[in-house]
């Protein structure tokens, strides 16, 4: 049997979460972390766990802690911390050993890693790991990118530490190297996209209709009661509902509207545009984040820029859910084309149903729909797309009209919509059989002699412009 000696680096939110999950689960491990009071921090509200965690002072006395072979995660930031750990440990590691990296990272720093490390004797495994503090501490989803030899090795241990989905582990080993902080990646995307559109919908009800939070609230709740069912409506119910002690005003009246954000909803914009994929959705999100920065920008353009007697406009309930219900399908959609197409251009072998399933439970967008997606890639989609699926087809048809009912009321009382104005428009796009880039095809070969195909007859040709 393989046995194996665990190390952790970084005891923050995620490191010090995992720690005690993997405790429960019967692994001793040791842990090293830049200020060492916060492992003291962590073995002091471990109770029955403590014995299982082992404080090291330094990366030299972490790696001397453990016997060969050994597997070591980092939960540090992504970027130059991640690095400095590995460059801190490649010292000391012995041939066979593995580094796991936990944190975001960008996929392409990730194969990259591996190479280093691979080259050096060791190995490397780059996990996504969704579900935030709560889901590391009591059973996250998991998302693997390295070797099989080197998943093999770790799949118990994932798997006694994932979020259980009636019986199945929601961690899968995806593909080589950056095959998993990819996908981490583009959940994150989704993920953005799912909170926007959400956040557009508090707004149509607070700034069109006058609503409080707790009336917000409640609707979200009820949403969660059926098909739209989600973590992320189910928090934005509670996060509504909840009142500020100090003020006793709901807590969200008193939050700064300004979002930050790490940078894995931007480099699924970037990937996708490079790949020459659409990301619209997840592009308003990451703009929307962008926009919501620029605090004193939109206090100043507001009093600028606003037309003063907007028209006071009502929401029916049933057409925002509807909209909703549109528009987070397809930011799914979005994101699962994206996935599509980095696992062709690397050669991932990506295994769609296999992704929405381990996104079930555990992760931070885990909804009711991800079953449907599942059940859709498990079956023969039309030209390979979501959107085709006959159970999908029929959601949109007799969803999208109240969609275009709430984007266009928002949009003539000047509430901002990005998010699912950039989902009707998307719709639209890529379901209208004859489009207008046969213009921009013209304009092309007008000013740089680009040439176009004809619908009449084979070849490529060029106008006859004056
Ligand atoms: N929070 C979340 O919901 C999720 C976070 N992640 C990802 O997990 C990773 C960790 O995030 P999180 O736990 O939230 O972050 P925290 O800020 O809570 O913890 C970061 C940890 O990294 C350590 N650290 C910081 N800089 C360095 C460095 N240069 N070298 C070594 N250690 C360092 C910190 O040590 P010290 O205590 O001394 O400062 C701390 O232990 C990130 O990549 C994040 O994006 C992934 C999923 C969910
Ligand atoms: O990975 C996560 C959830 O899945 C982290 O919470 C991440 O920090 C979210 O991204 P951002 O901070 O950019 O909102």
């Amino acid at each position: 049997m393989y046995q194996i000696s665990l190390g952790l680096i970084g005891v923050g939110t995620m490191g010090g979460a995992l720690a005690l999950n993997l405790a429960e689960h019967g692994y001793d491990l040791s842990l090293y972390n830049l200020d060492p009071r916060t492992i003291d921090v962590l073995i002091a509200r471990a109770g029955d766990l403590a014995p299982r965690l082992q404080k090291t002072e330094s990366v030299t006395e972490l790696v001397a802690s453990m016997t060969p072979p050994r597997a070591i995660m980092l939960l540090v930031p992504a970027g130059g911390p991640v690095d400095a750990s590995i460059d801190a440990l490649m010292p000391h590691l012995d041939p066979g050993d593995t580094i796991i990296d936990g944190g975001n990272s960008d996929f392409r720093d990730t194969q990259a890693r591996t190479a280093k490390l691979e080259a050096a004797g060791l190995q490397y495994l780059g996990v996504g790991v969704s579900g935030g503090e709560d889901g590391a501490r009591h059973g996250p989803s998991m998302m693997v990118g390295g070797s099989q030899q080197v998943w093999q090795n770790l799949q118990s241990v994932f798997e006694a530490i994932a979020a259980d989905f009636e019986g199945t582990p929601c961690v899968a080993h995806l593909g080589p190297d950056g095959a998993g902080h990819f996908v981490k990646t583009v959940h994150n995307g989704i993920e953005y996209a799912d909170m926007q559109i959400i956040a557009e919908i508090y707004g149509l009800l607070r700034d069109g209709e006058a609503q409080s939070p707790g009336q917000i609230s409640l609707l979200f709740g009820r949403w969660n009661q059926g098909d739209l069912n989600s973590y992320l409506v189910e928090i934005t119910a509670g996060a509504l509902a909840a009142i500020d002690p100090e003020t006793g005003k709901p807590v969200v009246d008193v939050i700064v509207d300004q979002a930050g954000q790490k940078g894995t909803g931007r480099w699924t914009v970037i990937e996708a545009i490079r790949m020459g994929q659409s990301a619209s959705i997840i592009e308003a999100a990451v703009g929307s984040r962008v926009v919501s920065s620029e605090r004193a920008v939109r206090q100043m353009a507001e009093r600028v820029l606003r037309e003063q007697d907007m028209p006071v406009v009502g929401f029916d309930e049933d057409d925002l859910e509807a909209a909703f219900r549109v528009a987070r399908v397809l930011a799914y959609a979005q994101g699962f084309r994206i996935l599509k197409a980095a696992s062709d251009e690397f050669g991932w072998g990506l295994d769609f149903a296999k992704i929405a399933e381990i996104w079930r439970a555990g992760c931070i967008i885990r909804s009711a729909l991800l079953d449907d997606i599942s059940d859709a890639f498990r079956s023969e989609l039309p030209q390979g797309r979501l959107v085709l699926s006959d159970h999908f087809a029929a959601l949109l048809k007799g969803n999208v009209a109240a969609l275009r009912r709430v984007v266009s009321t928002a949009v003539l009382a000047g509430i901002p919509v990005p998010a699912l104005s950039s989902a009707v428009s998307w719709y639209d796009e890529i379901s209208k059989a004859r489009g207008t880039t046969n213009l921009i095809q013209a304009q092309r070969d007008i000013f740089g002699a680009h040439g176009f195909r004809r619908s009449d007859k084979d070849g490529d040709f060029h106008g006859l412009w004056s």
